[in-house]
């Protein structure tokens, strides 16, 4: 099962490894064609009705399939509005084969003259809303034909992640869907998922395709995108800071750090844009948990552990607060070890380097692959989830295990888990965990890389907090 957001990233992720959208539609054109040579009698006519965007190019190559059949390809829109280039391409070609093609500028226009078999590629996941004209016409002129009728992808006009029609809807006999099936299809018969060649790497692997589920809406006020509050300090006062700047890095509106008095001014010292909640004490103490709870009640993620040093009181501190928190929080450093002992409500993403897992009780692995498959065990257990930092970083919640490959040996330096925290923490304010996660890891490691790629090593993990941005929403030629 596959939503059409993951869809697109595994796309995109596809093209990044090497495997671009023309071999996709290729791919997706041919598994059409034979489905439709499965459906038809031969010397069958076959009435193509394409849209402007991939859905219609996945037709334009499925054409190029049914040289066995009496085929036209009708095409709702000008050619010249035909929304992508490989899209267009499939077009073109058909026109240079002098394929039987018809231009249909008017959804009345439409005449499929009887045809044996319609193949419907008007639309596909790229819908939105109900079909406008001429979609809906060419819709309700599909259905009062006596075909056969075989759907690309999803039936046009059907939403693929909640098989809602909101307007016109092709009543399809088959459909051809591709990768994997849409949720909107659960439930239909004659559903075929085809596998179009994407690699399995483009699903395991983090990519620039994640950076789709990132979205800032227009509407957005103050807030929207994420309270976070740092929960740490006290031995050490860089790492709260480190964290809570990159958590406004990562798109947070509001980063708040709780730590000790007598620290308090040094983390202010470090920026203006941290908004620092002092309690009372050397470090983090038992008797500071309620406060804190109640300070974190409106807020929707908790950063808990960057410098909190492990003294035995703070680490009761830790595992009570833990106990009675039932928000979202990151899990890093010194707040690690508590997580294994306590029963909590609270939505975990846990970020340990192998030695800290290990502390943990957690498997060790230097292959990565077999990693893997150990935190994703791990991780069920703990029924938490899990980000194993190193060369390649290992996510999961014990049921999706992604990896990241992003970063480099310069980001041993000390801090850089710190912002990955905040990074992580501002994500898990919009994302879920395992999507926050690894676009925490995947923002961390692409922004170590641009720094190492600027200047070389001896990269400081604060300079990892200006490239976050680029990292998570910049423009990349990957
Ligand atoms: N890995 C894969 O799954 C692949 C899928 N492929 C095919 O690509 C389509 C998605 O293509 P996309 O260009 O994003 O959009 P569509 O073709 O589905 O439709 C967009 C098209 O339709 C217009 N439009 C959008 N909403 C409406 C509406 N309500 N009324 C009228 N017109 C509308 C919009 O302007 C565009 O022109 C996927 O389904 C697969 O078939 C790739 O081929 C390969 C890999
Ligand atoms: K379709």
């Amino acid at each position: 099962m596959i939503t059409s957001t993951r869809m697109a990233a595994v796309d995109r992720n596809a093209a990044a490894l090497g495997v671009g959208q023309k071999q996709l539609m290729e791919s997706s054109g041919n598994a059409v064609g034979r489905v439709v040579t499965d459906v038809a009698a031969p010397d069958d006519s076959v009435a193509v009705v394409a849209g402007r965007g991939n859905n219609g190019g996945d037709a334009f190559v499925a054409a190029r399939f049914l040289s066995g059949f009496d085929v036209t390809v009708h095409l709702l829109g000008r050619p010249e509005s035909i929304s992508t280039e490989i899209s267009r391409e499939n077009w073109e070609a058909l026109a240079e084969c002098e394929l039987d093609t018809e231009v249909v500028r008017d959804s009345r226009a439409l005449d499929l003259d009887d045809p044996d078999v319609v193949v419907d590629a008007l639309l596909g996941t790229g819908i939105g809303g109900a079909p406008r004209e001429p979609e809906a016409s060419a819709i309700e002129a599909i259905n009062a034909t006596e075909a056969t009728v075989v759907s690309v992808d999803v039936p046009s006009g059907l939403d693929a992640d909640t098989g809602e029609a909101a307007g016109a809807v092709v009543d399809a006999d088959r459909v051809v869907t591709f990768h994997d099936v849409k949720p909107g299809l659960e439930g239909f018969d004659g559903v075929t998922v085809a596998d179009i060649g994407i690699p399995e790497a483009a699903e395991r692997f983090v990519g620039p395709g994640d950076r789709l589920f990132l979205s800032r809406d227009p509407q957005a006020h103050k807030g929207d995108f994420g309270r976070v509050t740092v929960v740490g300090g006290g031995p050490y006062t860089g790492a709260p800071a480190l964290a809570a700047q990159s958590a406004l890095r990562a798109g947070a509106d509001l980063a708040y750090v709780a730590c000790p008095e007598p620290v308090a001014d040094e983390v202010q010292g470090y920026s203006e844009d941290l908004i620092v909640e002092p309690f009372v004490g050397e470090r983090l103490q038992p008797t500071h948990v309620d406060d804190l709870l109640e300070r974190v009640d409106e807020r929707d993620v908790v950063v808990l552990g960057p410098g909190l040093g492990d003294a035995d009181d703070t680490r009761r501190a830790v595992a009570q607060f833990l106990e009675a928190y039932e928000g979202r929080a990151v899990v890093d450093a010194d707040a690690l070890r508590a997580v294994p002992d306590v029963e909590t409500d609270a939505t975990l993403v846990c970020t340990p380097h192998q030695g800290e897992l290990a502390e943990m009780g957690g498997p060790r692995s230097d292959d990565w692959e077999e990693r893997a498959t150990l935190v994703a065990e791990f991780a069920a257990d703990l029924d938490h989830t899990l980000l194993v930092k190193g060369a390649y970083d290992v996510i999961s919640d014990g049921e999706t295990t992604r990896v990241n490959r992003t970063g480099n040996p310069g980001m041993t330096v000390g801090g850089t888990g710190d912002v990955l925290a905040g990074a992580t923490g501002a994500l898990l304010s919009t994302q879920d965990p395992v999507q926050a996660a690894s676009l925490g890891a995947y923002a961390n490691g692409l922004a170590g890389d641009a720094v190492v790629d600027e200047q070389g090593y001896g990269l400081l993990a604060s300079d990892l907090l200006t490239a976050l941005p680029h990292a998570l929403w910049g423009e990349h030629d990957d």
